[in-house]
């Protein structure tokens, strides 16, 4: 009688630990995305390993993607499979701004978050009336933060279906959906009008495409003249040594962890955009000192990375996740890994910012 009392405690005790450390502790913060919940975008639960794979072979040797115009081409379909694979491990682990922010002293992530989307925001001026095009949006996040803030209208695109269906639901669901409008298309190529935006931005996204001047020049085509762009780029800094192998190493990581087709180095972006015919108003890294390290968030995760990854097994054991998703899950712990050594070698930087406009007199096409 005892034993059997002792086993049904046990049992009892077992099952608890389990809700705890799945539902519970596995559950989001604040993002809306709980363990039990996790997808992997449009992809078969069959297909998750296949695609990982393809995806891993494709991103190995991330320079090689950007130099043959061949593979440079196939680069938006590797990062829409990218995309349906760490969405939502970045909703449940990370919110729903796939972005950095400067930490901010006795702040919490969340709030140091919005100041950074905001700050796009006020260096656009957006105000009531005005149209923005957020470039690479993401399930959302920045896009309603700067509705809020602003009052503005705002349409976002994301090559991923996935994003799209997750970003209108969240629009939905914060009642910002008469002003988030989300399209999935390609931000190389987009379905909009010449001069249909009073504004753009981008948030740490235009780093997927292979030539910068394709994304910049077509934000420049749908801009009004007059138009403010301001975009957060990832960059290595020029502390970089191509001739060091620990930043090489580091660079490699966060490119093949990132689906980047090559990280562009910072003195080439205000470049690239006088080139497609933008001035250039303000270019800063927000990174730099005052601010305080955008890393911190990612090396402060370490235990939370472990239990998600204990949480991650439990789960695909269960075949309540597929099969694939603990090789994503371990993917994304070794990229931040690397994304840290980066942060703390000061050789890389994803907040490069660049404040730029459409010359008032410009054509309406690049
Ligand atoms: C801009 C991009 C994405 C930037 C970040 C939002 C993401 C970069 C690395 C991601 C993560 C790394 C570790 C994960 C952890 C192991 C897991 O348990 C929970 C999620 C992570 C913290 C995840 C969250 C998002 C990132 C920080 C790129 C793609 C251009
Ligand atoms: C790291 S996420 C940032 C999302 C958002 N800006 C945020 O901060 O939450 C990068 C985004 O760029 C989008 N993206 C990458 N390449 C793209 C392309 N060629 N066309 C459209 N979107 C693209 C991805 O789908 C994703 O939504």
């Amino acid at each position: 009688m005892e034993a059997a009392a002792v086993a049904w405690t046990a049992a009892g005790v077992g099952m608890a630990l389990v809700y705890w450390f799945v539902w519970v502790m596995g559950a989001a913060e604040v993002k809306g995305k709980r363990a039990v919940d996790l997808k992997m975008g449009s992809i078969t639960n069959d297909k998750v390993r296949d695609k990982y794979t393809q995806y891993w072979s494709f991103f190995r040797r991330p320079k090689e993607t950007a130099t043959t115009e061949a593979s440079a081409e196939k680069v938006p379909a590797f990062v829409d499979t990218f995309y349906n694979l760490v969405t939502d491990i970045y909703e449940w682990g990370w919110g729903q701004s796939f972005h950095f922010s400067p930490s901010l002293p006795g702040r919490s992530h969340r709030e140091a978050t919005r100041v950074h989307e905001e700050r796009v925001s006020d260096l656009l001026g957006a105000k009531p009336g005005h149209r923005l095009l957020d470039v690479g949006c993401g399930v959302g996040g920045p896009m309603r933060a700067i509705a809020a803030h602003s009052g503005s209208q705002v349409v976002g695109i994301t090559i991923n279906e996935y994003q799209v269906n997750r970003a209108r639901t969240h629009n939905r669901k914060a009642g910002l959906d008469s002003r988030c409008e989300v399209v999935c298309g390609n931000f190389l190529s987009m379905p909009f009008a010449d001069a249909s935006f009073d504004g753009a931005y981008s948030i740490e996204a235009t780093c997927h495409a292979p030539r910068l001047q394709d994304v910049y020049g077509d934000v420049f085509r749908v801009l009004k003249p007059g138009g403010l762009y301001v975009s957060y780029e990832w960059v290595t800094t020029s502390l970089y040594r191509a001739d060091n192998s620990e930043h090489v190493e580091a660079i490699h990581g966060i490119e093949r962890g990132d689906a980047l087709p090559g990280l562009r180095r910072q003195d080439e972006i205000a470049s690239i955009a006088k080139e497609v015919g933008f001035e250039v108003l303000k270019e800063l890294d927000l990174a730099l000192p005052p601010a305080l390290p955008w890393w911190t968030r990612l090396k402060m995760g370490r235990i939370a990375y472990w239990r998600n990854s204990l949480v991650v097994r439990v789960l695909t054991m269960l075949r309540v996740a597929p099969k694939g998703v603990s090789e994503v899950h371990e993917m994304l712990y070794e990229t931040a890994q690397h994304l840290t050594r980066g942060g703390e070698t000061g050789i890389f930087t994803p907040m490069h910012m660049v404040l730029l406009r459409k010359p008032a007199a410009a054509a309406d096409t690049k």
